[in-house]
Order: C-alpha cells, then structure tokens, then sequence
C-alpha cells in the first residue's frame, strides 16, 4: 500500500492556466474521489499523476519519493500507477487474457501467464479469458477493464469516471462490486467523476474541484452535512434556500426559526440551506402549514413540493415512503433544525462570483 502527494501542482495548456496550487494527499488503501464540473480539470490532475503529461510547477510523491518536481520527472511506466478509463480501451483484436497479459511484459512469459490467470481467479471471471471484448456485456468489459488494471500490481490505481458507460442498476452493482475488489486488493485509489452521489458514496474521502483548484477535502457525510460554501452546499445535493436576518442568533425562515449558527452577528443577512431530507413531513399535527402542489414516487423515498407562507417557491421534501399525502392535501412541516446549513450572506456573493483564478494565470 502506497500514501501519494501532490503539492502546489500547477498545469497550464496553451498559456491558460488549468490547475494551480493542487495540495493532495491520499493514505495507504484510500479511496479518494476528485468530484467536480465538467472542465475542472480532474482528469488533468489524474494525467498528471500518472507521468502522463508534466506539470508546470510543484511536486508528485508516491511514499515520499518524488515522481515529479522541478528537475525529477519519472517516466509513466515506471511509477507503478496504473490507469483506468471510462471506454475501458480494451484492445478489440485481442482476447480478454491477451488483454491483460498486454500490461505484463516486462514479466517473464510464464509468470506473466500466472500472474493473468490469478487475477482473473481473483475477480472471478477465469471464465472470460478465451473471449473478445465484443464478445462480454459493458459492465464485463468493465471488470475486464479493472483485472487489466489491477494485474501489475500497480502501488496507485487512477479511474477516470470507470462508471459512466454503464445505465442505472447495473451501474450501481458494478460500482460496489468494483469498490469491493479495491478494499480486497488494499490499492490506494483515487477515483473521477462528476457525479456527487457516487462520490459521496464510494469513497473514503472526497476532494471538490473548481475551476482548477481544490475547495475541500473530507469525508462524504462531513461534506454533505456541513459542505463549508454555498458553491459545495448545492453540489452535493438539492437544498431549499431562504434568506433571513440573525435576530437573537436565530433566523426566521418560512419553515419556522433556526439557528444562525456561530460567528454570525445580530442583524447580519444570511442564506439558509434546508436539504429535501431534513423536513419532516405529516398530513397534521405540529409544524409549518403548508399544501402539497406535487409529488413523485422516487421508490424507497417519496418527494413532494409543498407550497408554504413566504417561501416564493415550492419546498422540496423528501421522506421515506409510503406517505399518505397527495397534491391538493393541507400538511405540516417541521425542520430538523440540527441539519440546516447557514451561510453569511457575504459567503454566498463571494462563492457565485467568478474566481479571479479563472481568469488570472496565464492569462
Ligand atoms: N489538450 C488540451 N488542450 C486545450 N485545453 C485542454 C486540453 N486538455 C484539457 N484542456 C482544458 O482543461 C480544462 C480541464 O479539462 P479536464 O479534462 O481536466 O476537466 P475534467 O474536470 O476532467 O472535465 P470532464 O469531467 O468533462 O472530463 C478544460 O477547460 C479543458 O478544455
């Protein structure tokens, strides 16, 4: 198991700066997920990391040893990083042992055939060995794709978004699958994408980019409970947003008075985050009056829009179903005031702005 670091990592393209000031470290068997819009640059980052490309400043690690600073530069096949992409660029002309055997020769032929054969065994897909990648379903492709990966023993395992050729339910059974095998191999692995549920779930930890730099850093629950910027908050998930004054270090929102939370001041302007999973819902009783106006059977979790005093749009509430309510029926909101998210104003001008990083270096 291998610990990876990056530090003050800079890349520019064509004289735009791409990244800068990339702080990064991952532990030994970690799996971190770098989550961020489309263009943030995380596959840039991965490239980067894996010798593909060479950064403009800064310095990569792998347990402490540099790969990359201002005059070390270690070619790609000699960092023991292996690479997975989202097309899997599985060779079509060759079998699925060949395939694997292709990342393997700088091993002897015998060990080498060994070495295929016991990872094969390992994922348990022995039986794939003979066949062409035409020849297997996206998510076989997808496990062959991660055996390839995983058959020089690499010290670092990068994916770049592994998932996204795959549809709904299968998706998510490959992702814990893979996740599974990650855990049994002990790699440290950083994985991309853009999607902030899989992040969420998938990971150790995750890392929020923007406009090439890193936000932050924590762990799922951490960041979606207390996401640190209004740009984070609505990233990792649908928030209902009030704006409200402190007044005795509460804040009046059309969902009843919440806390204005530390290092907020009488009479300073905030904006109050409410996530769909943190009102509670019921056909009577205390809370909040509202109506129902919509509602979508999502399955395990039933969501409803809920016209409510004050609030210019519906609010969103999501509860675990079956819930007894349709549009057009009065109900009762109660917000679990431990789970709201305030932010001062002033966060919320500052995070919607355009970063000065955007368009500064290099420019
Ligand atoms: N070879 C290149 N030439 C010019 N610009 C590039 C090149 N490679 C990347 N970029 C630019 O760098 C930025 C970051 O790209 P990158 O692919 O790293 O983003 P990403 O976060 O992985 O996006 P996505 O989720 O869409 O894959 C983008 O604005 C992209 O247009």
């Amino acid at each position: 198991m291998a610990s990876l670091s990056v530090r003050g990592l800079a890349k520019d393209i064509a004289g735009r700066s791409i990244l800068a000031g990339i702080d990064l470290d991952v532990a030994p068997g970690e799996i971190m997920c770098l989550v961020g819009e489309s263009g943030c640059g995380k596959s840039t980052l991965l490239r980067l990391i894996a010798g593909i490309e060479r950064p403009a400043a800064g310095e990569i690690r792998l347990d402490g040893s540099l790969l990359a600073g201002p005059h070390v530069f270690v070619e790609p096949e000699q960092r023991g990083i292996g690479l997975m992409f989202q097309d899997y660029a599985l060779f079509p002309h060759l079998t699925v042992g060949e395939n694997l055997a292709f990342g393997l020769a700088r091993l002897a032929r015998s060990e080498a055939r060994a070495r295929v054969g016991e990872t094969l065994e390992q994922l348990g897909i022995a039986h794939f060995a003979p066949r062409y990648p035409h020849m297997l379903s996206g998510g076989e492709q997808q496990r062959v794709a991660l055996a390839r990966a995983l058959a020089p023993r690499p010290r670092v395992l990068l994916m770049d978004e592994p998932f996204s050729n795959l549809d709904g339910r299968l998706r998510d059974a490959v992702r814990f699958e893979t996740l599974s095998i990650l855990r049994r191999f002990d790699i440290t692995t950083i994985l991309v994408t853009h999607d902030p549920e899989e992040a969420v779930m998938a990971a150790d930890r995750v890392t929020l980019m923007r406009a090439g730099r890193i936000m932050l850093t924590g762990r799922g629950r951490d960041l979606y409970a207390r996401p640190g910027s209004p740009y984070a908050a609505r990233f990792f998930g649908d928030c209902n947003e009030f704006a409200g004054v402190c007044r005795a270090g509460r804040v009046a929102t059309p969902l009843g008075l919440v806390p204005a939370g530390a290092g907020v001041t009488e009479g300073e302007e905030v904006r109050v985050f409410v996530r769909p999973g943190s009102i509670g819902l019921s056909g009577a009783g205390a809370g909040i009056a509202g109506r129902v106006v919509e509602h979508w059977f999502r399955g395990e979790v039933e969501q409803f829009g809920i016209e409510v005093d004050g609030s210019a749009k519906l609010v969103v509430v999501r509860a675990p179903g079956p819930v007894d309510l349709a549009p057009g029926d009065h109900c009762r909101l109660a917000v679990d005031v431990a789970r709201v998210i305030v932010f001062k104003a002033c966060d919320n001008i500052c995070d919607s702005r355009t970063e000065p990083w955007l368009t500064a270096a290099g420019a």
